[in-house]
């Protein structure tokens, strides 16, 4: 493994060249002059080339003006007593009062245990002003690094609206060899390391300091993309001929349709990948991203067709990835744009017990309430209650091909006659496709498909983003409130 960057080769390799300002002055010594612990500090002062363990300060990244705070481990394991609380805490009001996206690179044993509960306290303060730069709409980007341990994890290294880890770090709540002095023998192996938090859904990437640069980079400029003043679109084209129900079902199910992995890829720009719940769990089923279409930035959050599976359908931890989605659309002001394509949810004890139906709730509830504004495009295959929860957003999009309905038609066909044999003329008579879904309100614009998405992915994909753009801009030229009651009567006129 090449050697771990420390805090100034951090700042180094993340910031544009030159640009580092430090914000630091002179740290309080907590120390009683003459104990262990004032010659404990010197020693650390003198080895490590460091005056505490953590520093901050401001930069340029990519030309964008970032705050930074960054734990130097060399420095008594980058712990943390009050001096160094004390920096953290003013350089995050300081972003804060400068409205700078802020970006925190821990590395640390945790509490300073030389200042015992007083440190242990200092976790506190930091999460509050933490809690004041979000509550702020300004972003929280994380760096985990070797090794992140104790209090800073439980605090301010576990709150990030994005958070990436570096290879190979150790990463965990009590230290390994504090765990097996304590109980006698070892920790687990291959628990605290990045890479397991990544496959439990922890943090959103595992990268090195460089990649974690263009990462950061490539997530701000949608984090902090203007959203007042965008140029509008002309109006789309929206013109279909009558769709048949039944031709609809059959296209959508097509294997080479493209889904919403196609529509990252070929119709966005800026897409970050996120992963997970944050709070260890995950669900391949559902995508999680920042994306830009245009000029418009966006949360986006899409069942992915490609990932739920016959063995491996979307379950409740699915929408709890979808319900980080909305929190961070809605704290930070972004568009929040969800993309219905399932054959219907996970029908099993452990999605029952899982709350699948209470995540639903959850997530209906959230969505149709959501501050900021929402788009939904209704991409593909709209079964059960799992689309539902992605439905109701302030402008809803259709592709012509799409369908909406409370279970897949063979199921409809087996409620009422006992059978999956009328599969096809249920279908046609419950209103599920696209124009029937216009004509009823539910669906505000149709994405032609010329003439069918698998024919032609890259066209209907790029179609599909301007007609996203097109929206977006024209929610965010609205008035909060005014929106949020549209959305609201919208809904509540439903069917009337
Ligand atoms: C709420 C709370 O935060 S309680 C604290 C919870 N923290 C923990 O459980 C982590 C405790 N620390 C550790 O387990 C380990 O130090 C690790 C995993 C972080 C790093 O392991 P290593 O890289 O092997 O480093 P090592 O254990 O030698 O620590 C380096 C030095 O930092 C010191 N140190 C580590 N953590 C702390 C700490 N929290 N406070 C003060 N000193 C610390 C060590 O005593 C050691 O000092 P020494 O060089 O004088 O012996």
């Amino acid at each position: 493994m090449t050697e771990r960057p420390d805090a100034r080769a951090l700042i180094g390799a993340v910031l544009d060249p030159g640009t580092w300002r430090p914000w630091d002055g002179p740290p309080a010594d907590p120390a009683e002059p003459g104990s262990d612990y004032a010659e404990e500090l010197a020693a650390a002062r003198a080895k490590s080339g460091y005056d505490e363990s953590v520093i901050t300060g401001e930069g340029l990244l990519d030309g964008r003006r970032v705050a930074v705070v960054v734990c130097e481990f060399s420095f008594l394991a980058g712990s943390i007593g009050v001096a160094a609380a004390e920096r953290l805490t003013s350089a995050i009001e300081r972003a804060t009062a400068e409205r700078l996206p802020l970006l925190a690179a821990p590395a640390s044993g945790g509490t300073r245990m030389q200042e015992g509960a007083l440190a242990f306290t200092q976790m506190v303060k930091i999460t509050a002003a933490v809690m004041a730069h979000r509550s702020a709409g300004l972003p929280y980007v994380v760096y985990l690094r070797h090794p992140t341990t104790g209090g800073v994890l439980a605090s301010w290294g576990s709150l990030g609206h994005v958070t990436a880890a570096e290879p190979g770090a150790l990463i965990g709540f009590l230290g390994p060899r504090v765990f097996e002095s304590l109980h006698g023998y070892p920790f687990p192996q291959g628990v605290q390391v990045a890479e397991n938090l990544f496959a439990n859904g922890l943090v959103d990437a595992v990268v090195s300091a460089e990649d974690a640069r263009r990462i950061a980079i490539r997530a701000l400029a949608v984090l902090c993309a203007p959203r007042e003043g965008l140029p509008q679109r002309p109006e789309p084209e929206d013109d279909v001929g009558q769709v048949d129900a039944w031709e609809a079902i059959t296209r959508s199910r097509r294997d080479d349709r493209p889904g919403v992995r196609a529509l990252l890829k070929l119709g966005a720009a800026d897409v970050t990948p996120l992963n997970g719940t944050g709070a260890g769990e995950n669900d391949p089923g559902l995508l999680l991203a920042l994306a830009r279409f245009g000029t418009a930035p966006a949360v986006v959050l899409g069942q992915d067709r490609r990932r739920q599976r016959a063995e491996a359908p979307l379950g409740p931890a699915g929408l709890r990835v979808a319900r980080r989605g909305m929190r961070l659309a809605s704290e930070l002001g972004l568009p929040l744009v969800t993309v219905i394509d399932t054959a219907g949810a996970a029908l099993s004890k452990a999605a029952e017990e899982g709350g699948l139906a209470g995540e639903i709730a959850r997530s209906l509830a959230d969505l149709v309430t959501l501050d900021a504004p929402t788009v939904c495009l209704l991409l593909g295959e709209g079964a059960g209650g799992v689309a539902l929860a992605l439905l109701p957003a302030d402008r809803v999009l259709a592709a012509q091909h799409a369908w909406l309905s409370p279970l897949p038609p063979e199921g409809a066909s087996a409620i009422l006659y006992r059978s999956v044999d009328f599969a096809q003329e249920i279908a046609s008579a419950q209103g599920v496709k696209s124009t029937d879904l216009r004509q009823n309100g539910i669906v505000d614009r149709i994405v032609p498909e010329l003439p069918d998405a698998a024919y032609e992915p890259e066209e209907f994909c790029r179609r599909v983003a301007a007609m996203l753009e097109y929206e977006i801009v024209g929610l965010l030229g609205r008035a909060p409130a005014d929106r949020l009651s549209a959305r609201l009567s919208r809904y509540r006129r439903l069917g009337l």
